[in-house]
């Protein structure tokens, strides 16, 4: 489309975009260590990481509360899942692969989406 850099992009798919993205990360294969918080409790040194937690079903409740201004900030809170995992995580382990893997597939639908849009 060639229009000029001054008019704004149709947000208005945005909502739908988030719900389609935030379902096909909640049931992708690799999604296990993702779906809910990390229980610090059970994980020594997780909360002095990690400062700042974050998982599907947290994104699910945020989205499902109208908490989302806009893709942008649904996408900077599905990338921290993946920088906490990257952070905790070696990459050669089950669980740091996991998080590359769903980095990947969400960088990738995201992107596809929006050009349809
Ligand atoms: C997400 C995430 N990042 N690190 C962990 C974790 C939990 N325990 N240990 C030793 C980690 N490195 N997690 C939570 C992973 C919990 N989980 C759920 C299904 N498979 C793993």
């Amino acid at each position: 489309k060639q229009e000029s850099p001054r008019t704004a992009r149709d947000d208005s798919k945005d909502l739908a975009m988030c719900r389609i993205l935030l379902a096909e990360l909640e049931s992708h294969q690799d999604a296990g260590p993702f779906l809910t918080p990390v229980n610090p409790k059970s994980v020594p040194g997780y909360r002095k990481i990690i400062k700042k937690p974050m998982d599907f079903s947290t994104i699910r409740d945020k989205l499902t509360n109208s908490q989302y201004l806009n893709l942008e900030t649904f996408i900077i809170d599905v990338n921290l899942v993946f920088d906490n995992c990257e952070k905790f995580n070696e990459d050669n382990s089950v669980i740091g692969r996991a998080g590359h893997t769903m980095r990947r597939f969400f960088q990738r639908r995201w992107t596809e989406l929006l050009r349809q849009n």
